[in-house]
C-alpha cells in the first residue's frame, strides 16, 4: 500500500504570513492524520520561511504516524533528526536560497558526503531517503550511499504528463526498476496532484510513499482539508 504523507509547509507559509499563530500548525498535523494522513512531511529550511525550528521540535509528539523530516544534511538538520528522531529523513541537495526543491542528488559526485550523512542520521534509528531525479544510472547509485530509499523527483513528471502521459512516465519506470534491483524502496513527490497521482501510482505500484504539499493545500482551500485528504487517499487505492 502506497501510504500518502502529507507536506504542510504551507499551512506554516500561511501562518507566518501575519506573525501569529492561524492557522495552527499543530492543529493542523493532528487534523490531516485524523482525517486519513498516513505521514506528515515538513521541510525546515534555514530561513524558516515556513517551517520553524521550534515546530520541528512541536510536531514530534503529534505525530501517530509518520514523521518525515526533509533537508540539506548541513549541521543543523543533522541535529533536528538527531534530536526528534523522525521514522524518516529525506535528504534534499537545495541550497539555502532555492524557491522550492529543483533538483535531485548527483549520488556518484556526492557518495562520500552522503555516506557520511546518511551513516550519522541511521545511528539515530531514522530511515533515510534520498531526492533523485528519474535517471537509471543514479537512481542505482543511491544504493552505494548507504540509503534505504529513494525519493523520485516528480517535477519533471507533472509538467510532461500534460502533454504525453507515457513519455512523462517512462523514465521513472526505470528508474524505479534499477533502484529496486539494488534493494531500495521508492517514495515519491514533488507537484503530484489529483491530475496525476493516479496515473503515476497505477504505473508504480511499488511506490512506499508519496509526500503532497503544495497542490493538495491549494486543492483544501476550495475542497476543505478533510475532502482533499480522502480524495488524494483515493487516486492511491
Ligand atoms: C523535497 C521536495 O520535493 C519539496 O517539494 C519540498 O519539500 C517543498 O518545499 P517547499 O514547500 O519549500 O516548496
Ligand atoms: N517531497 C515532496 C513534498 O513533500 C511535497 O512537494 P509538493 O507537493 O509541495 O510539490
Amino acid at each position: 500500500m502506497t501510504k500518502l504523507s502529507v507536506n504542510i509547509n504551507k499551512f506554516a507559509t500561511l501562518r507566518n504570513a501575519r506573525g501569529g499563530n492561524n492557522p495552527d500548525l499543530l492543529k493542523i498535523a493532528r487534523d490531516c492524520q485524523r482525517f486519513g494522513a498516513e505521514g506528515i512531511t515538513i521541510h525546515p529550511r534555514p530561513d524558516e520561511r515556513h517551517i520553524t525550528t521550534l515546530d520541528v521540535y512541536n510536531l514530534k509528539p503529534l505525530i501517530t504516524t509518520e514523521y518525515n523530516i526533509e533537508g540539506y544534511p548541513d549541521e543543523r538538520f543533522i541535529k533536528l533528526v538527531a534530536d526528534t528522531k523522525p521514522e524518516q529523513a529525506t535528504l534534499v541537495p537545495d541550497g539555502p536560497d532555492v524557491l522550492t526543491s529543483n533538483a535531485g542528488w548527483d549520488t556518484k559526485k556526492y557518495k562520500s558526503l552522503l555516506q557520511d550523512v546518511i551513516g550519522k542520521l541511521k545511528e539515530t534509528g531514522t530511515r533515510v531517503s534520498i531526492f533523485v531525479n528519474p535517471d537509471e544510472e543514479l537512481a542505482a547509485a543511491a544504493a552505494d550511499t548507504g540509503a534505504d530509499r529513494i525519493e523520485l523527483y516528480t517535477e519533471n513528471y507533472a509538467v510532461e504528463f500534460k502533454n504525453n502521459q507515457e513519455e512523462a512516465i517512462a523514465p521513472y519506470i526505470r528508474a524505479t526498476n534499477a533502484a529496486l534491483q539494488r534493494g531500495l524502496e521508492i517514495n515519491a513527490g514533488h507537484d503530484l496532484d489529483l491530475e496525476n497521482l493516479r496515473y503515476f501510482h497505477l504505473n508504480i505500484p511499488q511506490l512506499a510513499e508519496v509526500s503532497i504539499g503544495h497542490a493538495l493545500v491549494c486543492d483544501a482551500l476550495y475542497m476543505g482539508l478533510e475532502n482533499t485528504i480522502r480524495l488524494y487517499l483515493k487516486e492511491l487505492r
